[in-house]
């Protein structure tokens, strides 16, 4: 596609998609996709991401491109890659993607890319029986504490690759400060054997450091002052870290502050997945994601596909008024992938005022939601199917290669079909064809709309390093979208006031105040 050159600030206002949205609305999305079969196709890292069945033609693409060059999507890289300031709400640049780069950086970026080391190497010495137990045996159980940024991500690498743990770790996550997640997090359990490990940016996160506090005490119990031993802490605030084990020891690792938390599953935030997967394979992931961010680092937009999946979701949301997109992922290691991304996506780009303080003129991320394929198509997927709303697809077809083939050749069927009659439909006239024998009632009930666009995304050599390659280029593509929108997709004011109103309604569950609010009151006098 050749470069456009548009340059100009405010040009934008010029480039007119809804002229575009206007004329492909009249046409079936399986006449689009038809004359696009084979040609809306990008690669990046060994994935192939086709968008045939998305509606876009070749000049609503090029105005799309447009858009996003009067938008300085290549600037947006530069400045991410360069670690200039993208985040203004903290004045920090974000450099997660210096936590996976595999030669030396500079400045700050440099450090970033060190701070993973002692993580690594702890791993590393606890599997060597270098690190032990305070009794000198080697560690048995893991338990990962934390929340939001310092959880989801872990928790999808260890899904993702728990059949390729070498044995002897048994790893365990708590997250709620629901007191049962603990509880049911040390069942089983033996203190003497378990190494406690605390994940909070902050350090003052209430439901991690609820649990961590929990935690330690039931290591205190069996093991008294050599607790300290079977406590590892990972945070990007030293100093708070320092003043909860008030003089006692324990594993300190460092996040660095210039990483975002739903962006640090590259981190010493995942010392658990290291411990529990071994360093090599967590390795294996840093590479994969390197391997995306030089794509997108040294690839012009027409052939971006972090850029152009944001530009996707410019159009299908901003554009179109989509307000969902769905996730399917056909791989059994990624079924944890759409939690996953609930939290990139939204809290980053779930937004609807600027840095400027200015409202953003038009519909922002859409709600993001999914599942694993083919076991989703025995519950929700007959709500995408015939669904009063028509909502754009994601499909992820990525199992491990050379599994049983049988079962491998009905996952790929079943998600082509589901792609195929998501977009096709079915006709009165085709029920009709294919089942003479309906009554007219049944046969208008077996009518597929279609129309339902989808993007298919595939790999043929799925691992750790496709996993990390993947997951990098969801986080470029929030960030770009995020720059299309006009938002500061580091930042994350509404849970902030989430937390300041739970800490404010706490004295009047203990009648120590009144709730303001009739109905929060009237629900506190029902729960007393
Ligand atoms: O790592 P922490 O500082 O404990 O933060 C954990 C989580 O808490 C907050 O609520 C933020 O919204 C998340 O983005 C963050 O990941």
């Amino acid at each position: 596609m050749p470069k456009l050159n548009f340059a100009t600030e405010g040009l934008n206002m010029d480039i007119d998609l809804s002229a575009h949205r206007d004329r492909l609305r009249n046409r079936s999305l399986g006449a689009i996709a038809a004359s696009r079969a084979g040609q809306a196709t990008l690669t990046a890292a060994g994935w192939r991401i086709d968008m045939a069945r998305q509606y876009l033609d070749p000049e609503s693409e090029a105005a799309l491109l447009a858009f996003g060059e009067t938008c300085a999507l290549e600037t947006a890289s530069s400045d991410l890659f360069s670690g200039a300031i993208v985040n203004p709400s903290e004045g920090r640049p974000a450099l997660h993607w210096a936590l996976r780069a595999g030669s030396p950086l500079e400045g700050e970026a440099e450090t970033v890319r060190q701070s993973i080391q002692p993580a690594l190497q702890f791993a590393r010495d606890q599997r060597s029986g270098k690190v032990t137990t305070s009794g000198g045996a080697p560690f048995t159980a893991v338990v990962h504490i934390g929340i939001g940024g310092s959880d989801f991500g872990p928790r999808l690498i260890a899904d993702a690759f728990e059949d390729l743990a070498p044995a002897g770790i048994d790893l365990r996550f708590c997250a709620n400060v629901d007191p049962l997640d603990l509880d049911r997090a040390l069942t089983g359990l033996d203190p003497k054997s378990t190494l406690v490990i605390g994940v909070s940016k902050s350090f003052g996160t209430e439901e991690t450091l609820y649990n961590l506090d929990r935690a330690r005490k039931w290591l205190e119990r069996a093991l008294g002052d050599d607790a300290a031993h079977h406590l590892g802490l990972v945070t990007a605030a030293p100093e708070k870290a320092k003043a909860w084990l008030n003089g006692r020891d324990a594993h300190v690792f460092d996040m660095p502050l210039s990483v975002g938390g739903r962006f640090s599953l590259w981190s010493a935030a995942s010392l658990a997945c290291m411990i529990y997967l071994g360093a090599d394979l967590f390795e294996r992931i840093l590479a994969g994601a390197a391997a995306m961010d030089a794509h997108t680092r040294d690839t012009p937009p027409a052939k971006n596909v972090p850029m152009r999946l944001a530009l996707l979701d410019y159009w299908n949301t901003s554009i179109l008024g989509d307000k969902m997109r769905v996730v399917l992922a056909y791989a059994n290691r990624l079924r944890m992938l759409p939690t996953y991304l609930q939290q990139l996506e939204m809290e980053s780009n779930g937004k609807s005022v600027g840095p400027d303080g200015e409202a953003i003129a038009v519909a922002t991320a859409p709600a993001l939601w999914g599942g694993e394929g083919s076991v989703g198509q025995h519950s929700y997927h007959q709500w995408l199917h015939q669904g009063s709303q028509a909502v754009p697809c994601e499909f992820i077809l990525a199992p491990d290669a050379g599994r049983d083939s049988a079962g491998l050749a009905a996952l790929t069927a079943h998600a082509l079909a589901q792609a195929e009659v998501l977009a096709n439909g079915r006709s009165l006239e085709e029920v009709k064809k294919e089942e003479p024998g309906l009554t007219d009632a049944v046969a208008r009930q077996k009518v597929h709309a279609g129309g339902r666009a989808s993007t298919f995304m595939t790999h043929s050599a799925f691992g750790p390093e496709a996993f990390g390659a993947l997951v990098a280029m969801y986080e470029h593509r929030t960030y770009f979208a995020g720059k299309l929108w006009g938002l500061n997709p580091f930042d994350q004011w509404g849970v902030e006031r989430g937390k300041t109103m739970a800490g404010r309604l706490k004295p009047a569950l203990t009648g120590d105040a009144s709730a303001d609010d009739p109905v929060t009151a009237s629900l506190i006098a029902a729960l007393r």
